[in-house]
């Protein structure tokens, strides 16, 4: 199986179909890349990188999505302009992503590559979230979904005769807690109120989905947050993933600098840039 992914990713790496450079609106350069079912569109100005799953009907995780969004992921990881953040959305309505494609491979490589990413992501949930779809947001640093009822979220395995193995039990009780977790893989529970118990970090109306997500980034933002930036909790996070002391360290020279990095969000981005070489 992992034979099997790894030709079929040299394959498309090597064929590096769909890249291109987009046309310039406005003052902002857009570059888009896009493959046959994943779209980037990457705002330079802004550094921030918007990431579209696009497999019809129901965004389930084939190989061929998995396998470009692999290659997607680590083309971003190198792109200097990229300034570490994507917003992971669904270009159909309705459906963020329906899980794996049960015929289909494991999704273990896209949680290592997330989970290990050195930027930060943004899960935009703009549809129902079973499974894959689900595991793929929560290894996102940050959740926002649409506020409508008829769209559950949830790992619903148990319900389909899989049992989750350990890292994907210790993704969602690094979210939920122990007992909340027992409870959630036990019945493999679908949640329309996903906030409530802390699944998703924020509901919103379904069109500003996308542009809550972009929020966590803007000074506002940071002033709202006890001047805190996006970045530099997320740092956090990841320190406390990794449990490095060295990241820590760097975490903690960096918290020194905060009123000088304040003052100026680009400043931010440089030290994430530098926080990505760095490692
Ligand atoms: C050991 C490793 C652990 C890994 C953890 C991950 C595991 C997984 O992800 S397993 C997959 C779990 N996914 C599900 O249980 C989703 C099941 N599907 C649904 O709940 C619904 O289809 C929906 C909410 C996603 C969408 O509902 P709706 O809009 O009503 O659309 P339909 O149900 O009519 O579906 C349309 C079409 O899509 C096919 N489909 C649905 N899910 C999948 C899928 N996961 N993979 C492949 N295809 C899927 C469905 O069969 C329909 O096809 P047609 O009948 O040919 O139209």
């Amino acid at each position: 199986e992992h034979h099997q992914w790894k030709k079929r990713r040299l394959s498309q790496a090597t064929s590096s179909q769909g890249i291109r450079e987009g046309a310039t609106q406005g003052c902002h350069l857009r570059r888009h890349f896009s493959n046959n079912k994943i779209l980037v569109e990457l705002d330079e100005a802004s550094g921030v990188a918007i990431m579209k799953l696009k497999n019809p009907p129901v965004n389930s995780l084939s190989l061929e999505l998995l396998t470009e969004f692999s290659i997607t992921i680590e083309k971003l990881e190198v792109d200097r302009s990229c300034r570490g953040v994507i917003f992971l959305t669904s270009a159909a309505p309705k459906i963020f992503s329906a899980g794996l494609d049960i015929t289909e491979m494991s999704v273990q490589e896209l949680w290592l590559l997330l989970n290990g990413s050195n930027m930060v992501t943004i899960a935009a949930i703009n549809g129902s979230s079973p499974a894959g779809g689900c595991l793929m947001a929560m290894c996102c640093d940050f959740r926002i979904m649409a506020d409508n009822p008829k769209y559950t979220i949830g790992l619903n395995e148990t319900q389909l005769g899989i049992v989750a193995p350990f890292w994907l039990k210790d993704t969602i009780t690094n979210i939920l807690g122990h007992r909340l977790t027992e409870q959630s893989l036990q019945l493999g529970q679908m949640y329309t109120s996903a906030l409530k118990i802390g699944l998703v970090d924020q509901l919103v109306p379904e069109d500003k989905v996308q542009s809550t997500a972009a929020y966590f980034l803007t000074d506002e933002k940071m002033h709202e947050d006890c001047n805190t930036s996006v970045v530099l909790r997320t740092l956090m996070f990841k320190a406390l993933r990794k449990n490095s002391r060295v990241l820590c360290a760097f975490l903690r020279e960096e918290c020194n600098s905060v009123p000088r990095i304040l003052s100026n969000l680009h400043k931010i981005i440089n030290i994430n840039i530098y926080y990505r070489i760095s490692l």
